[in-house]
């Protein structure tokens, strides 16, 4: 092995991770595709943005598992497990993998329906959970916080959360990507972590639902404080410290990608709110909206663990029951007012 290090996954993010290591060390990038690697490496750009020379692209699993033993991951949750058995052959307990990814693998994999049986609790494995169980890999973290990736790109002002219960991957993380205006903090909430970055995104729909029918500030506080909320109670439903969803990790990103337009979640629950027309909004969107499935799963969890979350609901409705986002506020409203604050 040598002393570069391994991203996995071309995209977005792993692109904005490339550029950030790249300021401290040498990176391997790998693409799937080979003629996207072969590009990167002649152009030295990727997706109009012009990458450091320190980046090469890489097409080959196995070379960039063999070649570093710090890993990156940053592709769709969806494609995770697959990734990661297509990596267990090349993955030994001595590799550090942190993953960036903002989503649930279904438990089992078959079960598009996402039924769940009562007694089955939550349904979904995060992704240091499909690590542990489909490689041979110990160390494990996952990076997650306010990091939309345009601006990370743009090298403005940024900070994150490495959430690892290993100290060498924290410090790791932290030797790897620290620099002037972009900061690790460290958390040991490894899954508390994963599943904050997870649930953020239905609340960043709904968000962009509120503001693409223009009903105010008052309901998009109301909606992003709510939904913090939800994210919270679904986590002492899972026995998960408030910790995760209260930093950077949580509220951080919660904020960011709940009010940004440069939000995939946001601006899906944006067009919709603007059109009221969810057919067209999923036709049109082609961009990875990591929300969608997660608000299909975790409302499937919510109504079999008997949680009250208006605002997983709402969105819940207006997408799977194409209800009009007008009428699936009224979930906010059904309630009666209990204690503002029931959660802690
Ligand atoms: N963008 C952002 O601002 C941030 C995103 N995240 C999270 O990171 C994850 C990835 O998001 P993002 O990078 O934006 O998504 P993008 O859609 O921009 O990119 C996904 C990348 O993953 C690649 N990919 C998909 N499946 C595989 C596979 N099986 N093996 C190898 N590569 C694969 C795709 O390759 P191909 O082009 O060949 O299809 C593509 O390059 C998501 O969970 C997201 O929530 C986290 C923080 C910020
Ligand atoms: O998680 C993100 C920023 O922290 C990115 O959010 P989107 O996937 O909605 O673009």
């Amino acid at each position: 092995m040598n002393n570069q290090i391994g991203v996995i996954g071309s995209g977005n993010f792993g692109t904005a991770i490339s550029v950030l290591l790249a300021h401290n060390t040498g990176v391997l990038l790998y693409a799937r595709n080979k003629q996207v690697s072969e590009t990167i490496n002649r152009t030295h750009s990727h997706m109009g943005w012009t990458l450091p020379t320190r980046i090469k692209a890489i097409s080959d699993l196995e070379e960039i598992c063999q070649r570093c033993s710090v890993l990156f991951i940053a592709i769709p949750s969806f494609e995770f497990p697959n990734l990661a058995r297509a990596m267990s052959p090349f993955l030994t307990p001595q590799h550090i993998v942190i993953h960036g990814v903002k989503g649930f693998a279904l438990r089992d994999e078959q079960n598009r329906n996402y039924q769940i049986t009562p007694h089955e609790g939550f349904p979904v494995r995060t992704m240091s959970e499909v690590l542990k169980s489909e490689t041979n890999v110990i160390r494990i973290g996952c990076l997650s916080g306010p990091n939309l990736s345009k601006e990370l790109l743009k090298r403005l002002p940024a900070a994150s959360v490495i959430a690892s219960a290993y100290d060498e991957v924290i410090v790791t993380a932290q030797n790897l990507l620290n620099q002037n205006k972009f900061k690790l903090y460290r958390s040991q909430h490894l899954k508390g972590t994963e599943i904050a970055g997870a649930l953020k995104n239905i609340v960043a729909i709904a968000s962009g639902m509120i503001n693409g029918q223009n009903l105010g500030k008052n309901l998009e506080s109301i909606v992003i404080t709510k939904g913090l909320r939800e994210m919270l109670i679904i986590g002492q439903s899972l026995d998960i410290a408030p910790d995760a969803f209260l930093g950077l990790a949580g509220i951080g990103d919660l904020i960011a990608t709940s009010t940004a337009k440069s939000s995939r979640n946001y601006s899906f629950g944006y067009t919709i709110g603007q059109s009221d027309n969810i057919a067209r909004a999923l036709d049109e969107t082609r961009d990875l909206v990591e929300g969608i499935g997660t608000t299909e799963i975790i409302f499937n969890y919510i109504r079999k663990a008997n949680l009250t979350c208006p605002v997983i609901h709402m969105v819940y409705d207006v997408i799977f029951n194409k209800m009009e986002v007008q009428t699936a506020v009224d979930h906010i409203y059904a309630h009666n007012t209990t204690f503002d604050v029931d959660f802690l």
